[in-house]
């Protein structure tokens, strides 16, 4: 596996435990990561005629003049530009010892159209925004459009959080070592990057999982074994039964998105559970999902009394208000019933489920807290997650990754922090960051539809946070095969292709 996500702590440490363990010291480190960059620039760029690389002070600049010794060495004009001379002694000092080329210096950085730049100057040690001779050579590479390789990172962006610290190359390609970092995946960070290639310097798996990451690229690999198929004697409520609360006459549509959603998503039964007013236009638009009225708490008791639901979606088109609070305070002590049949496995709580809670979240993360509580999932967007964690939204320094982690501690949910990046977090600390996502997905309910994949999941028994990254990267896949055109009521159908394939791959549990 390779889809755990290092921060620049964690890669310090396993490129000194890789040191240690031996034979590789880091100069080897380097001359392969160096190795790795001049690979790709020759493989990419087969006729340059001329490469400017850019060398920074530290080991980024290192693996900088590594590469410009390959390229030379391969024939390609090759000019170093140098901002500072690497620390004595350092591996970076040796890297220049053994480049050929005379360097000069960055201030006077000039390049013709058609050239490429190899982006060395600062990668993992970037401490501050980028200014002086660095910002230049920024402005430079831009206004003439030239293609750049970065190395590790393109200069100016946090591999920790992906910001863009003052200003940052924008590069074709990107090439790094060993894991990828949050910032490679976190926006505007992945904009930066272009093509992201992970090369292998010698820093082996077991050095990695001695790191314990807790960050990973949410891909399949990493739920597909609790991703649930049906069993051969499999009914209809052993696959598990969802329901999705309504809204008031004008606007039911959200909850059917979610609902249609859910049940697309395997779960055997959905109910929609609607007010008295709307059974009506609910009842007129329903075929294979079921209708229930629900105006009050004794009606969700009875509910769930009587039809042993495992799942509930809150939240999109339902309002914000009391009855918004008062049903998601009920559905929390769900959890409390006598009759253990009677527990609900999950929640999902979206839009106006999240909202409800601004003046009050307390009260909310109280009762996700109470021992028993059913398992809570929250799909907060941008400005719903800086309604319920509004100091966590406004700390400008963390990155979206620590502020979804910050918050399902806070919160005892799991986070779904949407957007176009979006970050799934645990309250254990373990996280995922997608990207397999397409803008087309930015339409009126998708997030609906969301909500109700994560809610199907859930109801079949899929842990929560695997099922929150399930339900996001099914959902992200299913938009950017859809494509243009793309409207909320595509999804659910977009759905199945996508589930088809993750079925077949599944591994296949041994027998007996
Ligand atoms: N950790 C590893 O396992 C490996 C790291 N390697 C390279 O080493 C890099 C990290 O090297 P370093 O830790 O030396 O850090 P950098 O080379 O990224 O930065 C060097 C120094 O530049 C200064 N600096 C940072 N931002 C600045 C700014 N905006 N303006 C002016 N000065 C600034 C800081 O003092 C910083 O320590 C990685 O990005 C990668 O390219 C590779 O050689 C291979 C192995
Ligand atoms: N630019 C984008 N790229 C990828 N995914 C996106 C983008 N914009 C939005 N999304 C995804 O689309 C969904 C939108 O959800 P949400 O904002 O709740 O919309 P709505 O309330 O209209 O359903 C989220 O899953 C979000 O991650
Ligand atoms: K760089």
């Amino acid at each position: 596996m390779s889809d755990e996500l290092l921060t620049s702590a964690e890669m310090g440490e396993a490129d000194r435990l890789t040191i240690a363990a031996g034979p590789i010291d880091g100069i080897g480190l380097m001359r392969r990561a160096g190795e790795a960059v001049a690979g790709e620039v020759l493989r990419r760029y087969p006729s340059a005629m001329h490469v400017h690389v850019l060398c920074g002070p530290g080991n980024n600049g290192g693996d900088g003049y590594v590469v410009a010794r390959i390229l030379a060495g391969s024939g390609v004009a090759t000019t170093i530009w140098a901002s500072g001379a690497p620390r004595p002694q350092s591996d970076a000092a040796l890297a220049a010892a053994e480049c050929p080329i005379a360097s000069r210096p960055l201030s006077v950085f000039e390049a013709e159209p058609g050239s490429i730049v190899v982006d060395a100057l600062y990668g993992a040690g970037l401490s501050k925004p980028l200014s002086g001779d660095a910002a230049r050579a920024v402005g430079v590479a831009t206004a003439l459009h030239l293609p750049v390789v970065a190395v590790d990172l393109p200069s100016g962006v946090s591999g920790d959080s992906g910001r863009v610290l003052g200003v940052a190359f924008a590069a074709a390609a990107t090439v790094t070592f060993a894991r990828k970092k949050p910032g490679h995946l976190l926006l505007p960070g992945r904009e930066r990057c272009g093509d992201i290639v992970l090369a292998d310097i010698g820093i082996g798996d077991d050095i990695i999982a001695r790191l314990q990451p807790r960050a990973v690229d949410n891909r399949p690999a990493h739920w597909l074994r609790d991703f649930p198929v049906p069993a051969v004697d499999a009914h209809k409520y052993k696959r598990g039964h969802v329901g999705v609360f309504s809204g008031g006459p004008s606007a039911t549509g959200a909850a059917r998105l979610s609902a249609l959603a859910a049940a697309r998503s395997g779960a055997g039964a959905v109910t929609v559970l609607s007010p008295g007013n709307a059974m009506t236009v609910n009842a007129g638009h329903l075929t294979s999902i079921m209708l229930s009225k629900t105006d009050d708490v004794a009606d969700i008791r009875e509910f769930v009394g009587e039809r042993r639901p495992s799942a509930f979606v809150l939240g999109p088109g339902f309002g914000v208000g009391d009855k918004t609070r008062t049903f998601g305070l009920a559905l929390l002590a769900c959890g409390q019933a006598q009759d253990a049949a009677a527990q609900v496995d999950g929640l999902v709580f979206d839009a106006d489920a999240i909202t409800a809670f601004r003046e009050a979240p307390e009260i909310l993360f109280e009762a996700a807290r109470r021992p028993n509580a059913p398992a809570l999932v929250m799909t907060p967007h941008e400005g719903e997650f800086s309604r319920l964690f509004p100091d966590i939204a406004d700390d400008n320094v963390s990155s979206k990754l620590d502020k979804a982690r910050a918050a399902a501690a806070r919160a005892n949910a799991v986070i779904v922090y949407k957007g176009a990046d979006t970050v799934i977090a645990a309250p254990d600390g373990r996280a995922a960051i997608n990207s397999n996502g397409a803008a087309w997905l930015a339409t009126a309910g998708s997030g609906d539809v969301l909500s109700g994949i994560t809610a199907g999941l859930l109801a079949q028994a899929m842990p929560p946070f695997e099922a929150a990254c399930a339900a996001v990267w099914i959902h992200a896949d299913a938009g950017s095969r859809f494509g243009p055109g793309l409207i909320a009521e595509d999804l659910p159908l977009a759905l199945v292709p996508v589930l088809r394939e993750l079925v077949e791959a599944r591994p296949k549990v041994p027998v007996g």
